[in-house]
């Protein structure tokens, strides 16, 4: 049987807490349904720089470069607020997303039936949302260049963030929407703001331009980032597929999240682009939030985001779409039948902790396999 390499980065703060319950599930499918999963273990982040000194090692770069999926949990915490800039933990994050390409990242944000009352909006408007926010990963104010702080000597300084995008690589964000959108609703809504940036007017030219030359059996609509904002909490079923940038990607996907009850629900996939010899993509899985410090080995995070991230795994790395549909089914018999972490918690529910919630999802999944 073939093997299937996973390498996993717990990372920070409720990271290694999540990252356990899946752990649980890799460990029950390659006993129960001979799933050949191999799994090895690296540092990121905050624990990295505390082993040695930079918030991922080379070595652990070449193993996530090796492997058929990356699975991260989280990164960041007060105790590294005054480690260099260079070597904070987010900066192990960015290099995994840079240095292995992942420039689409996936953000679903649904709502479960379950959870509509739990959601910081009317029931009625999240009932049944379905939302795919595609974030371009590896480009934009995040990694462009200038990136500094001057001293302008006259007891101010200056800093620079710099917002860079080529063609190619709206044309492949773009793309990878409109690919998605033809599975889904047809539909992609285009977020920039081409009334004050540049690289707004050249996003919307290129993806209109993509749009015109392959997708024209796809509905596009372009809205401006700051209204789609006010849109996402007005009316969010109004959209299916959201293409934006790494910066608004980030933020937007974070106000979705709150859409369906808490950040501790979203998964995302970060995807780069299939090998032309093998079709095979490189892969990060990783949930939307980040280390949560304030609740971090308390045993109370929620482990659904990172969860349902191993079922986009199973799907987009595995192609094991049973396992994938099968882990998202449980999590919502769970949340059907009442158990909850804080985050999510209901009057009349049952509220559990992190690893209870974790085999209440297993129990339910390995009785879907059966
Ligand atoms: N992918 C990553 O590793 C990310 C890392 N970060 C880092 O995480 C640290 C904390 O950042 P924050 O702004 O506080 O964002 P955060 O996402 O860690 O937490 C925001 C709020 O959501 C709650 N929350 C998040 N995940 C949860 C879960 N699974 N279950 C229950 N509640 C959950 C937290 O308790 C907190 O109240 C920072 O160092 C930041 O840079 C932030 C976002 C993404
Ligand atoms: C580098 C990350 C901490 C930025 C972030 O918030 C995210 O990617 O969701
Ligand atoms: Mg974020």
């Amino acid at each position: 049987m073939a093997q299937r390499t996973l390498f996993l980065l717990p990372g920070d703060g409720i990271g290694p807490e999540t990252m356990g319950e899946v752990r649980k599930i890799i460990d029950y499918m390659n006993a129960e349904q001979d799933a050949g999963f191999v799994t090895d273990e690296g540092l990121v982040g905050g624990s990295a720089y505390d082993a040695h000194g930079a918030s991922i090692s080379d070595a652990d770069m070449a193993k996530a470069t090796d492997a058929d999926a990356v699975l991260f949990g989280a990164v960041g915490g007060p105790q590294w607020d005054a480690v260099p800039y260079d070597v904070r933990p987010e900066a192990g994050l960015l290099r995994l997303r840079k240095d292995l390409e992942l420039f689409a990242n996936l953000r679903p944000a649904i709502c479960y039936p379950a959870l509509a009352q739990a959601s910081s909006l009317k029931p009625e408007l999240v009932e049944g949302l379905d939302i795919l926010i595609v974030r371009e990963l590896t480009g934009g104010v995040y990694f462009g260049e200038p990136k500094t702080i001057t001293d302008l000597g006259n007891g101010q300084k200056r800093a620079i963030d710099t917002q860079v995008y080529d063609t190619y690589e709206i044309e492949r964000i773009a793309a990878v929407a409109f690919e998605l959108a033809r599975t889904r609703g047809n539909t992609v809504c285009s977020m920039e703001k081409r009334n004050v940036m540049k690289s707004g007017v050249l996003w919307n030219q290129v993806v209109t331009e993509t749009h015109k030359a392959q997708y024209s059996d796809v509905k596009l609509e372009h809205m401006l980032a700051d209204a789609g904002g006010m849109q996402l909490v007005r009316a969010p079923k109004q959209f299916d597929v959201i293409v934006t940038d790494n910066l608004f990607g980030d933020m937007l996907s974070d106000v979705a999240a709150m859409l369906t009850g808490s950040l501790g629900m979203l998964p995302s996939a970060s995807l780069g682009a299939p090998d032309p010899k093998t079709g095979k993509r490189k892969a990060m899985y990783e949930p939307v939030h980040g280390s949560a410090p304030d609740i971090a080995g308390k045993g109370i995070a929620n482990p659904i985001a990172m969860i349902a991230s191993f079922a986009m795994c199973l799907r987009y790395s595995f192609n094991m779409i049973e396992e994938a549909n099968n882990l998202e089914k449980a999590i919502a018999n769970v949340l059907d039948k009442g158990i909850r972490t804080a985050d999510i918690m209901a009057d009349g529910a049952t509220r559990v902790g992190t690893t209870q919630m974790g085999d209440a999802i297993l129990a339910e999944f390995s009785a879907l396999s059966a």
